[in-house]
């Protein structure tokens, strides 16, 4: 057995609900989902609007609690993270970027990093300077407000800023929303060879098609409240149900899907040690909200 099938998942999600409301407002979201995510992979989360994706997210994060279950991040639970533990474990790239506006590039870059007051100034912008170079920008881009840069830069700078404790974890939602096609297709590559170069496993929510061929190693489908289908792009296509036919074989589905073995990544070539594992199908016991 490879060194990587016997690590702990870096992502381990087990009987998990999420409840919100109570009584007669109550809406349960995920009901006994079960998700694991090793090492290097790049794992699409796709599912119609409301499934909970960004939710599960912010599971990951231990930004939010589930109702019941686990959820396990680097062999840890996520609740317990806690906020400043969480930036050198778990990177997040939320959607739109999500700057501060009244802080300058590398105000922002350096939050986290400032936030957890270990470290004197000159050290944190230095490193705040290495990610910005990192991510494609340049030094005198760090005194720049968010105001003044394009839509790609301001994802750059929430990417250096994810990065800046050099977390494991990466989690993407939604990255390439509001960019042109240009600049999808340059954040992609740029994610592309972070992953490799850095050796990150990622999980990334998003509705594009082009990112998710062009960047997934593997697809999990979230529907009935649950993980319902998991595998290749290639595998999750060929399984019947309407959310996929509808997301996958519409009419941008097919556009997307023209180069899908031409630029679907190779997982060992993204990451030596990825062992290139994907569950083709979880189906998972049902129970009900106690356990039974
Ligand atoms: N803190 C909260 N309190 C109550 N309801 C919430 C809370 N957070 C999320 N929800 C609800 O949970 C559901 C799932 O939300 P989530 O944002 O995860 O969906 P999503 O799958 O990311 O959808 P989309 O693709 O439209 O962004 C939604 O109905 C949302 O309104």
């Amino acid at each position: 057995m490879s060194a990587s099938r016997m690590e702990a998942p870096i992502v381990d999600i087990h009987g998990l609900w999420t409840v919100f409301g109570r009584g007669k407002e109550e809406v349960v979201i995920h009901q006994d989902l079960e998700m694991t995510v090793v090492r290097g992979e790049i794992v699409a989360l796709v599912g119609g609007s409301g499934t909970g994706k960004t939710v599960l997210l912010r599971q990951m994060l231990g930004l939010e609690q589930a109702a019941k279950g686990e959820v396990k991040v680097l062999g840890q639970p996520a609740a317990r993270l806690g906020r400043a533990g969480a930036a050198s474990r778990v990177g997040m790239l939320f959607q739109q970027g999500a700057l501060f506006s009244a802080f300058s590039v590398m105000e922002n870059v350096a939050f986290p990093l400032r936030e957890l007051r270990t470290l004197p100034d000159d050290l944190v912008y230095d490193a705040a300077m290495v990610k910005l170079q990192m991510v494609g920008l340049k030094p005198a881009d760090a005194l720049k407000m968010p105001a003044d840069l394009s839509g790609g830069m301001v994802k750059r700078v929430a990417l250096a800023r994810a990065l800046i404790m050099d977390p494991p974890l990466l989690l993407l939602d939604e990255p390439t929303a509001g960019l042109d096609p240009n600049g999808s297709d340059e954040f992609v590559a740029l994610l592309r060879s972070l992953h490799k170069e850095l050796g990150l496993t990622v999980v990334m929510v998003t509705h594009d098609l082009d990112t998710l061929f062009a960047l997934s190693t593997r697809v999990a489908v979230l529907a009935e409240k649950r993980v319902l289908v998991t595998g290749t792009p290639g595998e999750v296509v060929a399984f019947k149900h309407p959310f996929i036919e509808h997301f996958f074989l519409g009419e941008r589905g097919r556009r997307a899907m023209t180069p899908i073995h031409d630029t679907a990544p190779d997982p060992d070539a993204l990451n030596p040690d990825f062992d290139g594992v994907h569950r083709a199908f979880v189906e998972p016991t049902q129970k009900d909200a106690h356990g039974k």
